[in-house]
């Protein structure tokens, strides 16, 4: 294919692509003697379920695909993925997704078996058939694979080949690229294998847990991305660089609560799995309805993530899954009819070219920055040249200079080869030297010593600089290596095989588009036919009308069926909402109630006060210490003024100018030991009291302290009374600091 080839062509829209799989009936199922209810067409593409325990026509449904329990996982790929692959190569953004009840098939279809080769899902074949392409392809041609893997589990987005794969991550939007996940790891691969590996170490970390309908059932969406970047000489002898993603996703199945009997975590997973799935349907549900004019892709992470697959510029092929199950009819009708809908969404796939966040120029400048500097080194001074200008006992060695240009594998081996060498020849140089220095019989101790370090020194910068060689050099290989060009030998036959495939494929389907169109073009004929019908008599024109008759009685029977079935969907989809609120509220109650009875009313309001809605992420978050300032009441501290230790306000700054010996004044961290004693603000009294006031204290101090308690009033209320008139004859004389006080130091008194 050449970059000619690439020039932009004009972007169509195209719906997207939607097959269905039936799985067989498992083990279980058929123990239980359940009965099968779907069946399939897959010449025509039609889909027929029939209500159990119903008399009425199956409900018919048609695909750009059907497959049932004998379609191998080799057709399914075939079918529904290869074509998407061919053009994530081209530069086209692909997705390719499984939807469905739980315990469907998805994970079956989407990764298959580990250790069964032929049971292997899309997500392997996917990956043998972008190398086995880029094999194929011209040696002109480099290539960069990237590979990343997440999962959305509880609308937290995590990194499943991240060291902490629990951490979570968030979402942005560029305008050029769209939404993107920050902080995801990305793989550079160079093989199947080391692609397999980034795959199965993903799937490990993945959330699963055991449920009624699913011994494995996957707890989280998964979204596993391969990015091809390739660079090929265009008209203009540049190089021209086309981007193409690959998003694989497994979805978790959807569940209803009573089925799956879930609780605690596991309630909390369903309820997340099954809001962004009925997000993804009210998103199909607007892509498709005409009237409609906002589209809820905010709603949930995973709608956020697809955005470009469903309405956006990505060649789309969705896969739902389905169970053949009596006992599943609900579920299965439901998928179906989403999928229905699904079919009619328009997307406008267009090759991205020459991006400007393309890694493969990155890599590209860098290897070229890399050999420069590689060669500049291996062209300078060489390590025995210092020697010899040194005179370090003389053996010369004839260095010529060189340039290194590595253009391929075998100029790199060769080149390591040779670097190894020189590393043993200095070593070799070395020891003889040392062995000469230590032999030589007209140098002193002393000198030898000089030399030796000095030889030593000299061996040591050697070995630096080749080591420093020898490291641009890994570099470089494992850079290239990352750079994967187009095989040597252009595969010739196994591109036409390719493409006699390809025109095998096209065939089939015209094949089968001709047949469809010849079924309803023999139909329109007969309703013709009927129209032009000349009747010989009224009885023939009455039977005629009475069969009409008979016929749109039976249609609008069955409208009204279908009317009544839509219902019955409608209510039981109502009713699994309203199982899910009262659950949730059941929970909520909960929190609510050891909010209310364990956290005080103040520190709740505090720490409302600290958590924010962020719509980025839809989430609560606890706001970052930075945002705790504005929080902050209370009167501010005083600054720092220049020349003082600490912060000072303007009072303790006047009075350390008056000299306060207060040592608070001193500005000084200062640490008192000494009890720093009230002042006394009464004073003892002085003076005989009169009789009456005697007499009343006597009374107080006869009774003992259990007895205190129960003075009687009239006493208290007398000896109050004393004490008022003595304060009246005496306020001449001298007058009291604090009278309130006087109880106390008669009391005193009285006891000295
Ligand atoms: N076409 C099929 N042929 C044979 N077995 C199948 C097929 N599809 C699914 N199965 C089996 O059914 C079981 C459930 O499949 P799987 O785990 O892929 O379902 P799922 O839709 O991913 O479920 P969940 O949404 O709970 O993760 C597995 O044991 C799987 O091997």
């Amino acid at each position: 294919m050449s970059a000619q080839a690439a020039a932009p062509k004009k972007t169509q829209s195209e719906t997207i692509k939607v097959c269905v799989r039936c799985r067989p009936l498992s083990s279980e199922e058929t123990a239980k003697g359940h009965a099968v209810v779907v069946e399939n067409n897959k010449k025509t593409g039609e889909i027929f379920v029939r209500r159990p325990f119903v008399e009425e026509a199956p409900k018919q449904f048609t695909f750009d695909g059907v497959f049932d329990w004998t379609s191998q996982q080799s057709e399914i790929y075939t079918e529904t993925s290869a074509p998407i692959i061919a053009n994530v190569l081209e530069g086209y953004n692909g997705t390719i997704f499984a939807y469905g009840q739980t315990g469907t098939g998805k994970t079956h279809t989407m990764t298959g078996s580990e250790s069964d080769h032929k049971e292997r899902g899309i997500m392997p074949r996917a990956f043998e058939d972008v190398f086995k392409s880029i094999e194929c392809d011209s040696v002109k041609t480099q290539f960069l694979v990237r590979a990343s893997y997440l999962e959305i589990y509880n609308e937290e987005i995590r990194d499943l080949l991240s060291k902490n794969p629990k951490n979570k991550l968030d979402l942005h939007e560029k305008p050029e690229s769209g939404v993107y996940v920050r902080d995801l790891s990305y793989f550079a691969v160079k093989n199947v294998q080391e692609i397999q590996d980034v795959m199965l170490i993903g799937s490990k970390n993945r959330s699963v847990r055991e449920t009624n309908m699913n011994a494995h059932s996957s707890r989280s969406h998964s979204l596993f991305t391969i990015t091809v970047e390739r660079s090929e000489i265009g008209a203009d002898g540049k190089a021209h660089i086309r981007v193409g993603k690959l998003n694989m996703v497994d979805l978790a199945g959807s569940e209803r609560l009573a089925k799956t009997g879930a609780s605690g975590d596991g309630l909390r997973e369903a309820t997340k799995i099954n809001l962004s799935l009925s997000t993804l349907c009210h998103v199909i549900s607007a892509l498709t309805d005409p009237k409609s004019t906002y589209i809820p892709y905010r709603d949930s992470k995973l709608t956020r993530l697809l955005q470009d697959s469903l309405g956006g510029n990505t060649k789309t092929v969705m896969i739902s899954n389905v169970g053949p199950a009596d006992y599943n009819y609900d579920e299965t009708m439901n998928t179906l009819r989403y999928a229905s809908r699904a079919k009619n969404i328009q997307n406008k796939p267009r090759i991205n070219e020459d991006p400007k966040d393309a890694l493969l120029r990155e890599y590209q400048d860098e290897v070229q920055k890399l050999k420069q500097q590689l060669a500049m080194l291996h062209s300078g001074v060489d390590p025995s040249e210092i020697m010899k200008k040194h005179g370090v006992m003389g053996k010369q060695i004839i260095e010529v200079e060189k340039v290194v240009q590595i253009e391929d594998k075998e100029k790199m081996r060769e080149f390591e080869q040779k670097l190894q060498k020189e590393k043993e020849d200095i070593k070799k140089y070395a020891e003889e030297e040392k062995k000469r220095i230590i032999q030589e019989k007209n140098l002193k101790e002393e000198e030898k010593q000089q030399l030796l370090e000095q030889l030593k020194k000299r061996e040591e910068e050697q070995e630096r600089a080749k080591n420093k060689q020898q490291k641009l050099i890994t570099k470089l290989k494992r850079m290239e290596e990352k750079v994967i060009a187009g095989s040597q030998f252009e595969q010739v036959s196994k591109k036409q095989q390719k493409e006699l495939k390809k025109t095998q494929k096209e065939l089939e389907r015209e094949r089968l588009q001709e047949e469809q169109l010849q079924k309803l073009l023999m139909e329109q004929e007969m309703k013709n036919k009927k129209i032009m019908r000349k009747f010989n008599n009224l009885q023939e024109e009455l039977e005629f009308t009475n069969q009409k008759m008979e016929q749109l009685i039976k249609e609008y029977h069955e409208t009204t069926n279908e009317c009544n079935n839509m219902k019955d969907d409608f209510d039981r989809e109502r009713n699994d909402m309203f199982d899910t609120i009262y659950e949730l509220r059941n929970q909520l109650n909960l929190k609510k109630l050891i909010i209310d009875n364990f956290i005080p009313g103040e520190e709740f309001k505090k720490m409302e006060k600290q958590v924010e809605w962020v719509d980025e992420m839809n989430d609560w978050v606890i706001r970052t210490p930075g945002s705790f300032k504005e929080l902050k009441t209370g009167s501010k501290r005083p600054q720092s003024a220049v020349g003082l230790k600490r912060p000072t306000s303007e009072y303790s700054r006047i009075a350390k100018g008056l000299g306060d010996l207060n040592p608070r004044y001193k500005f000084d961290n200062i640490l008192q030991l000494d009890l720093d004693m009230p002042e006394r603000t009464t004073e003892d009294y002085e003076g005989m009291p009169s009789a009456k006031v005697q007499q009343a204290i006597q009374a107080i101090l006869n009774d003992d302290d259990s007895q205190a308690e129960n003075i009687p009033i009239t006493t208290l209320v007398n000896f109050q009374d004393a004490l008022l008139q003595e304060d009246a004859q005496k306020s001449t004389e001298k007058p009291r600091v604090k009278s309130a006080k006087r109880v106390k130091s008669a009391k005193k008194k009285s006891v000295e």
